[in-house]
């Protein structure tokens, strides 16, 4: 009895495993030409589209097939006659492969097959994702371009069904991402100006928005652009985000510890790296957060209101003084660069941390007044404005004021209420909600930038904990020092750079200039040695110290320069 049921079951196992690589190579030859034939845009009426996908599939096909042949007739003339035999073997091989595969997924678990997590999907996979998530109707939905792999992830193009929006699709991403089986941060939804159908699709392989991105400040030592933009940070398909803070005033808000220091930060470093512009700092919190600026710096006040009012009385006089001058040349109506250094005058920006601090004291009201009038009129003026709050509520940001700052910067906020207060009404339903930004994304947040789509990125870092905005100061300092654009009494007590190059030489006679940059600290290079101290006649030359032969300087020679003085 027992030796008929093990014989039953032995001829059963041998004819599974016999039958094994006919039904999965039968079973591969058939997916292949379901995928030749493009039978997974079957619902689509685009037709042109459809044939495109056949005939790339054709060639792709083609190839494969004569790669095939072709090796394994080569392999059969030069290497040797069992050839064929091995070639055949190899696709019995796979077939196995996809039949075993197959019947191990049918079995419950715990024998299923991990997935192919993290690569790049077949189209029909997207398509179907896109269904799931609900991002437009069924009959019709489809991929206007391939999945192409690409750097960090893969992106494609979905034509959504005629008379749907794809700005609709804005703030699905999540459900997207669930359909996909990837985390909802990876994936990145963008419009496409040229049509409203199509939505651009771009699956991060990682979650972008948990990298860091190094300042592109740091370890700068040439005077930047600020009329180019301020370095922003950093958006989901790793694409640099810049701020024209010229064109409009700026708004950062969000919770405690999202990050808005360090998106200041990065602004008044732009500022301080631009020789040119005059840096007015206001601390409504007061724990110092501006430290590493004073010494460059026009203004640096803690929490005192009626400083920051006289201030921006201050301002709206240099506005109305600009206002003038621009009327009187009869030309551009605002601030150039160009016009800048015609009238003589520079860009003024005006950093209010915890503006609520301000708002709501006794001077509240005038504040307010001036705020709103400076906020709208001065960028025109290069008067420009910077508040930041971590209460979104009308108290800290009055209506008016809100409604004059056109560029706005939300971190993770508490709840959808307090975005939209940030971002505007109705935001968060068209897909902009920086309370779903997660906590542990800090430096992330969604830019509205007048005049295009928000954006989500993360803020370029600046270590606040380390030493980056010391030593982006201290360049800043010797940029400003040498441009004379520091504060009066900061550029009256500036060092000589050339008492300062002396000394760095300490006892030493002779120095190599690699050691005496390193001496000489952060903001110094040997190209700014070699300037301070070229028109004084003094250029390197080559120095042997303990045998060692480089470019450097000798202690005589600047010496020299004193007694000749
Ligand atoms: N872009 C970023 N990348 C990585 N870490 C960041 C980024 N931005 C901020 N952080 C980190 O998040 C933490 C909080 O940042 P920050 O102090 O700027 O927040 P905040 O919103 O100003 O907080 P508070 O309102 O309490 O002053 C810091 O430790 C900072 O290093």
């Amino acid at each position: 009895m027992r030796q008929g049921k093990y014989g039953r079951r032995t001829a059963k196992f041998s004819f599974r495993c016999a039958a094994a690589p006919v039904a999965g190579t039968t079973l591969l030859a058939q997916a292949g030409w379901r995928w030749i034939r493009a039978d997974d845009y079957a619902a689509t009426d685009d037709l042109i589209f459809r044939e495109r996908v056949r005939t790339r599939r054709r060639r792709q096909a083609w190839m494969a097939g004569l790669t095939y042949l072709g090796g394994t007739v080569a392999a059969t003339a030069w290497w040797d006659t069992r050839a064929p035999a091995l070639a055949a073997a190899a696709l019995a091989a796979v077939g196995t492969a996809v039949e075993v595969r197959r019947r191990v997924k049918d079995r419950p678990l715990p024998f299923k097959l991990p997935g192919r997590k993290g690569g790049t999907p077949q189209e029909n996979q997207v398509v179907r994702a896109a269904i799931d998530a609900k991002l437009g109707r069924v009959e019709g939905m489809k991929l206007a371009s391939p999945v192409l792999t690409e750097d960090g992830g893969w992106s494609t193009i979905l034509q959504l069904p005629p008379g749907q929006r794809a700005r609709h699709a804005l703030g699905k991403e999540a459900d997207f991402a669930s359909a996909l089986g990837v985390g909802e941060s990876q994936v990145v939804f963008e419009l496409l100006p040229e049509h409203a159908g199509r939505l651009a699709i771009f699956v991060a392989k990682s979650d972008p928005f948990l990298k860091l991105y190094p300042s592109p400040l740091i370890g700068r030592t040439e005077p930047l652009d600020f009329w180019a933009g301020v370095p922003a940070g950093v958006n989901g398909r790793g694409r640099a985000e810049r701020l024209r803070l010229v064109d409009a005033s700026l708004l950062v808000a969000g919770e405690p510890r999202a990050g808005k220091s360090a998106a200041v930060n990065g602004i008044i470093g732009t500022a301080a790296l631009a020789v040119t512009p005059k840096i007015h700092l206001f601390d409504g919190k007061g724990a110092g957060d501006h430290r590493p600026w004073r010494k460059i710096a026009h203004t640096t006040v803690k929490r005192n209101a009626q400083g920051l009012l006289a201030h921006l009385r201050k301002m709206q006089a240099q506005m109305e003084r600009v206002f003038d001058m621009l009327d009187e040349a009869g030309g551009s109506t605002k601030l150039t660069p160009e016009l800048c250094r015609q009238f003589g005058v520079d860009v003024e920006l005006t950093v209010v941390d915890e503006t609520r601090y301000y708002v709501t004291s006794p001077h509240g009201a005038e504040i307010v007044e001036a705020m709103v009038d400076i906020a709208s009129r001065g960028p025109a003026a290069g008067i420009l404005l910077v508040l930041a709050t971590q209460r979104m509520t009308t108290d800290a940001i009055p209506g008016p004021l809100k409604g004059v700052c056109s560029l706005r910067w939300a971190m993770r906020c508490p709840d959808t209420t307090a975005s939209n207060a940030v971002l505007g009404q109705g935001a968060a339903g068209a897909g902009y909600n920086a309370s779903e930004i997660p906590r542990s994304h800090r430096g992330v947040g969604i830019l509205d930038a007048d005049g295009s789509d928000p954006v989500k990125i993360r803020s370029y870092f600046l270590d606040d904990a380390g030493t980056d905005l010391q030593d982006l100061a201290a360049v800043a300092y010797e940029l400003r020092r040498a441009a004379g654009t520091l504060p009066p009494a900061e550029q009256e007590a500036a060092t000589d750079p050339v008492e300062e190059i002396l000394a760095a030489f300490g006892d030493a006679d002779r120095m190599h200039t690699a050691d005496l940059i390193e001496a000489l600290g952060a903001g110094w290079t040997a190209g700014r040695v070699a300037q301070v101290l070229k028109p004084h006649g003094v250029t390197p030359g080559q120095v042997v110290i303990d045998g060692v032969n480089r470019n450097g300087y000798r202690r005589t020679d600047l010496e020299a320069l004193f007694v000749a003085a």
